[in-house]
This record gives C-alpha cells, structure tokens and sequence, in this order.
C-alpha cells in the first residue's frame, strides 16, 4: 500500500526568502506526504552538506527518486532512509544535498502516516505517543548570525519549565516576546526582528539579560507559573581559533576558554539558567565536559554544533561527559533515521533531546510531531512568525485532538 510511485521535488522559498528543497511523496494507494527542508545560519562545521537547491534536486533525481520509485514502501522508514544513504554514496549527503535527502525523508514519513490514516507523530513514534509535550524554547532577543548590530549571544530563549500545557507555554513564550518588546520602548531601545522573529535590539548582552529576566518574571507573575530563561551563544560563530579566544564583538571583550567557562558558569547562577546552547566551540569537547561538570546537575548544557544530530559525535561527548542535552536537527543529519537515532541513544545515556528548527525555515510542522513521537523534554521553534507558530500550533493542535 505504501509503495512509493512517484516523487516531485520543486524549490519553494524558505523565511529568508532563499530557496530551498520541498518534496512530494506519493504512494501506490493514493497516500501524500510533502516536507521541506529548513536552512540554517550558524551551521555547523560537522552538518551533512546543504548543496544549492537547484543542484540538489538535480542530483536526488539522478541518484535517489529512481531507487524509491517503485522500489520503496513510505510506511518503512528505515528502509527509504537507507537508500537515501545508498543513493548518495557519501558520509555526509554531499552528492544529492542533505536538504534534498531530510525533504524526501520527512515527505516519505508522512505519505506513510497518511496511509496509516494516522497522526504523523503515532505513524513515527507508537499509538502510546501523544500524552507528553515538549516545552518550547523561544527566543525574545537575538542577535548573532541572526542579525546585524545585535547582541553577541545569538539568542534568549524564555523556558515555560512550570507551563500546566503545551498550549499555556506556547503563549506565555509569546506574551514574553510581547514584554521585551513593552521593555525595549521604555528603555527608547528601537529594535526590528531578527532570522528568527526575535526582538534585535542594537544593545550588549548585559542590558539583554536585564531586560529578558524582567520579562520572564513579569510574565511568570501574571500567568502563575515558573517561567526561566536561557541561552544559544552559538559560541562556534564568536570562535577565533588562532588566537583561541571568544570574541564579544559588540562588547568589545575577548575571552579565553578558562574565562568563557567562568563566565558562563556565573551567568547560570546569576540568573538561574535552565538552558546553555553550545557555550563553548564546536571543536573542544573537554571544555564542555568542565562547564558541564561545574554547573550540568543545575542547568541543560546543549551540545548543537557540537554535536551536529550525529552519533558518532554524540557518542564521543557521552564518553567524555561533554554537555548533558544535545540538539536534534534533521537537516543537520539528512534523515528522520538518523535523527530518531540520536534521540535514542541520547535518551539511553541521560541526555535531554531539544528537537530544533532552523533559522531559515519553511511551514513545515514535521518536528513537531519528531518532538511528540520521541517524548523529546524540549522543542525550539521561536516564539511568534508564521514559519514559527506552523511548529507551536501543530503542538496545540496535536494535544488538543489527543484529549
Ligand atoms: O543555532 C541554532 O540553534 C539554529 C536555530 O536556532 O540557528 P541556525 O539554523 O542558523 O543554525
Ligand atoms: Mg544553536
């Protein structure tokens, strides 16, 4: 019934107005999957290769779509994401492009779904797969790769950790995004909106730690529940190898590795931090494994560059105790497969998943339900824009029809 008869692959723009990798995936009895591929800013040097759309598609049409048509059954994940391997021949997707690759897998998955008649989250993760939701990170402040004369840190993300639902964490993240936004004016802070709908204010990263932390118990009060905060430093993209130092830019302060770590270990005392996404390089795992042995029994260390949704990495910093989460991005990996296979292997060994978007994104809602199939603790998709609220409202969505 799954069997595959035909796979359409077109390029759509993306949030940024770039184009990018969708695909159709249609089956021998009528099933219809379509997915597309998100593009990130701050990649990682260790991603699976994102090649321009148009040579992308080119090359899945060539090598891939001949070996899944006819050949491959959608309901069989494992199988379509095999030979999205074979097809390709290489270890990181460089030949048929990893956005041509998570774009046939996720349209793959939910051809499946849709034959199953089945929410694409119990086709991928079990009729048990509903009870449980992530809580959504969403950033209020950014700046970084995602936006010009901003903060250093790429983002401040508000944490609903008390949040009774999914649906009372998805808009208190907004009503945050809405308090910066009242904070900035009283301060004559203008700021437009960075990659990722987040408010980017020209200010340093001290006064975006006043202003965020207000905001975050302004809303908490109002709401009723605990609201806390925390970080991506994208500190891969702050990074100067040569003379191995982070460099703040706008601050204008360089730090060591010794001071990086001192400073963000205070940073999460300071402010009760209950997220640090890659605060160090993506290259230095025994620097994670020290801030993480300083503060990981009290806050999410999160490896995404670091650990680029790949196992192999991902096993190396289980080994040597570097970071205590680890983010999951199918594109950074090329298939849902892979991406399952992270979350597994990091539930297995104590690391909280933090199934993510990217900065460049489309409507797509697949990590939605990855998040819901996998009882992911954590999901970051922004806190408001269209190409963010398609994620949180299919999380409302998808609790709403489980109870
Ligand atoms: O660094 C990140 O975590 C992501 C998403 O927030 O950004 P990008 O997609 O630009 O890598
Ligand atoms: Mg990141």
């Amino acid at each position: 019934m799954t069997l595959i008869t035909d796979v359409r692959l077109r390029r759509i723009l993306d949030s940024r107005g770039n184009p990018t990798v969708e695909a159709d995936v249609l089956t021998e009895s009528g099933g219809f999957g379509r997915a597309a591929a998100p593009s990130g800013a701050s990649t990682g040097e260790y991603e699976a290769v994102e090649r321009p759309p148009t040579e992308a598609i080119a090359a899945a049409r060539e090598h891939a779509v001949p070996r899944l048509v006819g050949e491959a059954y959608a309901g069989n994940q494992r199988e379509v994401d095999a030979i999205l391997h074979a097809a390709d021949g290489t270890d990181d997707f460089s030949e048929i492009g990893a956005n041509s690759a998570v774009a046939i897998s996720m349209a793959a998955a939910k051809a499946g779904a849709d034959v199953l008649g089945a929410p694409l989250f119990q086709h991928l993760g079990g009729t048990f797969r509903g009870e449980n939701f992530p809580i959504p990170l969403g950033n209020v402040v950014g700046g970084g790769e995602h936006a010009a004369d901003a903060t250093d840190i790429q983002e401040f993300l508000a944490a609903p950790v008390g949040a009774p639902s999914v649906e009372d964490a998805v808009f208190a993240n907004a009503a945050v995004h809405a308090a910066v936004a009242d904070l900035l004016e009283e301060r004559d802070e203008p700021a437009g909106k960075g990659d990722e709908g987040a408010w980017a204010p020209s200010i340093d990263d001290g006064e975006a730690f006043e202003i965020v932390d207000e905001a975050v118990s302004m809303v908490a009060d109002e709401v009723g529940f605990e609201i806390g905060f925390g970080l991506d430093v994208a500190a891969a993209e702050m990074y100067d190898a040569d003379s191995e130092t982070y460099e703040y830019e706008s601050a204008g302060t360089s730090r060591d590795t010794d001071e990086q770590i001192d400073y963000i270990a205070d940073l999460v005392d300071e402010y009760d931090l209950v997220y640090v996404e890659d605060p160090l390089d993506e290259n230095d795992y025994d620097a994670f494994a020290d801030l993480t042995d300083r503060v990981g029994d009290r806050t999410l260390i999160c490896g995404d560059d670091l650990f680029v949704t790949n196992t192999d990495r991902l096993v190396e910093g289980i080994d040597l105790g570097a970071a205590n989460s680890i983010l999951i991005k199918p594109n950074q990996i090329g298939t849902l497969t892979d991406a399952f296979d992270a979350i597994e292997l990091a539930t297995k060994n104590g690391y909280d998943s933090v199934v993510s978007h990217r900065s460049g994104e489309t409507e797509d809602t697949t990590i939605a339900h990855l998040a819901v199939a996998t009882d992911a603790p954590f999901i970051k998709t922004g806190a408001v824009g269209g190409e963010r609220t398609a994620k949180l409202n299919e999380l409302v969505r998808i609790a709403d029809d489980a109870t």
